[in-house]
Order: structure tokens, then sequence, then C-alpha cells
């Protein structure tokens, strides 16, 4: 483990700038590795490295103090970090039930636009993994890849299913003082977006956190989850038995509570073709008839027509996704 720590720091590219200055060949082989651990923070393990659009893909993991797991993350640097030496901003996509971050990754069409635009992605995975909470592998939506990005207050899942404060501070902090991937990222200019469950993730918790993030979109979110059965049966599991629990990581009740005349800087799109949004799993009209009685604006909702809920509709629309981040990314 030491040595493997040792020779991914000593072969890491950006990180070659630096070793030469410290001179190693008289520590044995323990005081080496203490010297370059203290001096060198890499907390991200690379499994694969993916040229993409001029830019570069990394599927990364790294160990959470806050799940208790080892977390998927994948990362995409645009070109712009190579041929700059300002930080690049940052858009978080946060993906629906059943993936990892390769469903996106694979299939989203995010890189063209945000190799275009100058931005980076991150993406976080769905939940942790490999826990062995009683029943955490038995259904698509509930458990492994069904966190709901929030902080579970039930037992047993309020051991490790802390999506929300995972989010919001861990994954942050750690990317963004990283020795090999900190020094192309502007923390201070992040916007988060999101699929289904990532895209009431993305509402939740930019309207949870006035601030963290510059601007929202979301594909086909579950905007009130507290009225359809995907959000239920989450909310039972993770949050007890109480509604009134239930309304702080709802989307449609938080929206509710912002002041008259707030803007938003919110964009939705929903397929009319979506076999969920035809179940009333996702409720928009909620969403949009909380933002109206609240005052708010900068709500633009759209209906796409015949789109179904697949990664077919997300790639049709991620540009518009990426340039509406961009619109306040890069102001
Ligand atoms: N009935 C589906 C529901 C899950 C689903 O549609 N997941 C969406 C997000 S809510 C998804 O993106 N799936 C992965 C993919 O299409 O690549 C299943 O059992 O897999």
């Amino acid at each position: 483990m030491l040595l493997r720590t040792l020779t991914r720091l000593t072969t890491s590219p950006p990180l070659k700038h630096r070793l030469p200055s410290l001179n190693l060949s008289n520590h044995p082989t323990t005081h080496r590795v203490a010297i370059l651990t203290t001096t060198v923070k890499m907390s991200f393990t690379t499994k694969a490295k993916i040229a993409s659009f001029g830019g570069t893909l990394y599927k990364l993991s790294h160990k959470s103090s806050t799940t208790g797991t080892e977390m998927a993350v994948s990362l995409y640097l645009p070109p712009q970090v190579v041929n700059s030496n300002a930080k690049v901003p940052v858009l978080i996509y946060l993906s629906g039930l059943t993936c990892t971050p390769d469903n996106c990754a694979e299939k989203g069409f995010f890189q063209h636009a945000l190799a275009q635009r100058g931005i980076a992605f991150v993406l976080p995975d769905t939940s942790p993994r490999g826990l062995n909470h009683p029943g955490e592998d038995e259904s698509y939506d509930f458990g492994s890849a069904a966190s709901f990005y929030i902080n579970a207050t039930q037992e047993p899942w309020k051991k490790g299913y802390q999506m929300e404060t995972y989010l919001t501070e861990e994954l942050p902090e750690t990317l963004f003082n990283d020795e090999e991937f900190g020094r192309y990222l502007d923390g201070g200019r992040v916007s988060i977006t999101g699929h289904s469950m990532g895209g009431h993730g993305a509402l939740t918790l930019y309207l949870k956190y006035p601030g963290l993030y510059k601007s929202v979109s979301a594909f086909a979110p579950i905007a009130n989850p507290s009225q359809c059965p995907w959000g239920e049966k989450a909310f039972k599991g993770y949050l007890g038995e109480d509604r009134e629990e239930w309304k702080k990581h709802d989307a449609t009740e938080l929206v509710r509570k912002v002041k008259k005349g707030t803007d938003l800087k919110m964009l939705v799109d929903v397929g009319t073709g979506d076999q969920f949004y035809q179940q009333k799993q996702l409720l928009p009209e909620n969403f949009e008839a909380a933002v109206e009685e609240a005052g708010a604006e900068g709500l633009e909702l759209r209906y796409q027509d015949a789109y179904d809920h697949s990664y077919f509709f997300i790639a049709s629309f991620a540009e518009d996704h990426v340039n509406h981040a961009a619109k306040y990314l890069l102001a």
C-alpha cells in the first residue's frame, strides 16, 4: 500500500515539477513515504484516464470518512486546464436511480460543450456501496444507487447514507484541495445539475444551501418526492414516518419558502414521452405551481415533445444545460 502510494506520487506528471526539490535519497523508504504524504495531499486513486474532446476524463475513487466507504467519482477536465494557468469553474452532475458515474460520462454527451466553454464536470456516485445494510441491494429504488442525496436519520441507513454532507462538504473540500486536481478547479464557481433522483438532488441542495452553487438545472427531476411512490418509499426508509421531516428534502416544499422576487437561475427539462412523468413520479407541475405561489422568478421549465426518461433525452439537451451553467459560471 505504502509502496503503491510512493509509486503513484513519483510518477504522476504534475508532481514531477515539485519532486526534484526534495532530496529523498538519504532517507529509508518509510521516511520517504512520510515526507511525501505530508507534503503532497493526493486523495484520489485514478482508475482510468480517458482523452475526450481535447480534455481528460478521470475515473477516480477516494476513501470517504462521511460514508465510511470507498466512493467512486469521475472528473472531466476540459482542455483549458492545459492551455491556461487560470482555474476553471465546475459543474456537478448528480445521476439517477441505478446509475454510477459512468452512465452520464458515457451517454450524457456533456463533454463537447464543457470543452467548448472551459468547464470541469464532477460526477459523484449515487450512494455509498458495500455497507451491507440488510436490503441494501434488493431494490433498484432504495439503498445502493438510490441514496436520494439526503442524510438518513433512520437505522441502519444513518450509518453511511449521509450523501448530503458528503456532497456539500467532504467531496468539494477533498477535490478542491487535492494536490493533483485542486490546482485546476475554482471551488468558488460551482453549479449543479442532475437527472431524475439526481435532479431532485440538484434542486434541493441548491435550495438548501443558498450561495453554494451559482445556478441549477435538472433533467426530469423528481420534483415533489413527498407526493410520488419513489420519494415516499425513499423518505420513509431514510427519514421515518414524519412527513414534516420529508418537507425539508422536497424541492417543491423548499421552493415555496423562497423570498418573493428571488431569481432562481433554474433550467428544468421534462420529456412529454417520459414514462415516469406520465406515471406521476416527477410532478414538475407541482414544483412550477409552488414557484408561482412564492412569487419567485427565473424558472425556465421546458416540456420537450416526445422525449423519454433516458440518456437519449439527456444527451439531446446537455449542451443547453452546460450553456445555462456557463451563463453564471463565466459571468
Ligand atoms: N425501471 C428502471 C428505472 C431506473 C431508471 O430509469 N433509471 C434512470 C435514472 S432514474 C437511468 O438513468 N438509468 C440508467 C441508464 O439509462 O443508463 C430500471 O429498473 O432500471
